[in-house]
């Protein structure tokens, strides 16, 4: 008797990133191998839908759920399967795609559908952001900031990030932040903390290069205020993955921290900004989310 189908729910979010998703459906049906998998395609209508259909999708039986977009879609699809033996798939689509990144999926959406065909699983770590689900990263400070004019800008994709963080770079003032790491308490200028459970935050921009997605713990990344003429240098090491032996930026690995700032309005977490009224408890989710990976 031939082994039984798995059922896949794609869920597309058609506003995510820049590159059309016209032919996405066409593509699904030629790559995925029809003798393992019977599959639905859904799209999403408004933010905060594409979690709504994966909870569906989970309670309606399906077997693998599929993320068709950028981190914010993944963060919507992955935060309904946390706990949960149903696995996530990625075709990347979005602007950054932090997370596909860093767990080697192909950026090419014919290769992606391939990997269903694989279905190699693993299990990652996510974390939260004051009780938010977040599975590449999460930020206060600067990378806040861009994410917070990235939700209202206009377009989309990496060229409005960087014209973003141009325009502002030279404007932003770091503030001072208390934070409690493990009892300890610190104070400390800062022009950006990330708390990274992959390395990056999306566009091959590491943050934290030797971050482990496996290890049930996050990495605390402080970047020291610095002089504008310093800002080559760190674009350098964001993009040639070497930014912990930068001087100006401070790793360690943490399972939990408490960020607080009076000037803070804002926090991000993959990438989706929400306002800030008090402080920012972070900690670490081992070994809670079932992902398809190369
Ligand atoms: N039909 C829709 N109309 C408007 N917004 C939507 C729709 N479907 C989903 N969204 C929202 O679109 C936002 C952006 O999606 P996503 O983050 O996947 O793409 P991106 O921002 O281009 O990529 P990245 O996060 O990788 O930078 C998400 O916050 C999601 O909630």
């Amino acid at each position: 008797m031939a082994p039984k189908k798995k059922n896949i729910l794609f869920i597309i979010n058609p506003i995510a990133g820049t590159k059309s998703k016209e032919k996405l459906p066409s593509l699904i049906y030629s790559q995925l191998h029809h003798h393992k998998f019977d599959y639905t395609i859904i799209y999403s209508k408004r933010p905060g839908h594409a979690h709504k259909l994966a909870q569906k999708g989970i309670i309606k039986g399906y077997e693998v759920i599929v993320a068709v977009g950028g981190d914010g879609t993944v963060n919507e699809v992955a935060s309904a399967l946390m706990h949960n033996p149903v696995p996530m798939a990625i075709i990347p689509h979005g602007s950054g795609n932090g997370l596909a990144r860093h767990l080697g999926i192909p950026m090419d959406s014919k290769k992606a559908i391939g990997l269903l065909n694989e279905m190699k699983v693993r299990t990652i770590d996510a974390g939260l952001a004051n009780g938010n689900p977040f599975f590449c990263t999460t930020g206060i400070g600067f990378d806040a900031h861009i994410g917070k004019l990235f939700a209202q800008a206009e377009s989309r994709g990496f060229k409005t990030y960087v014209n973003g963080v141009l325009k502002e770079f030279l404007s932003y003032r770091p503030l001072t932040y208390s934070l409690k790491v493990s009892k300890e308490m610190r104070s400390q200028k800062a022009f950006l903390i990330t708390l990274a459970n992959a390395g990056q935050w999306g566009n091959n921009a590491y943050i934290s290069p030797e971050a482990d997605i496996q290890d049930g713990l996050l990495d605390l990344c402080i970047m020291k205020p610095f002089r504008f003429y310093h800002a080559l240098a760190l674009a350098y090491r964001m993009f040639s993955r070497s930014m912990h032996k930068s001087n100006l930026v401070q790793i360690e690995r943490v399972k939990k921290v408490r960020i607080e700032s009076e000037g803070a309005d804002c926090y991000h977490f993959d990438g989706e900004h929400r306002e800030l009224k008090g402080p920012l408890k972070i900690k670490s989710v081992p070994a809670c989310l079932q992902v398809v990976v190369a």
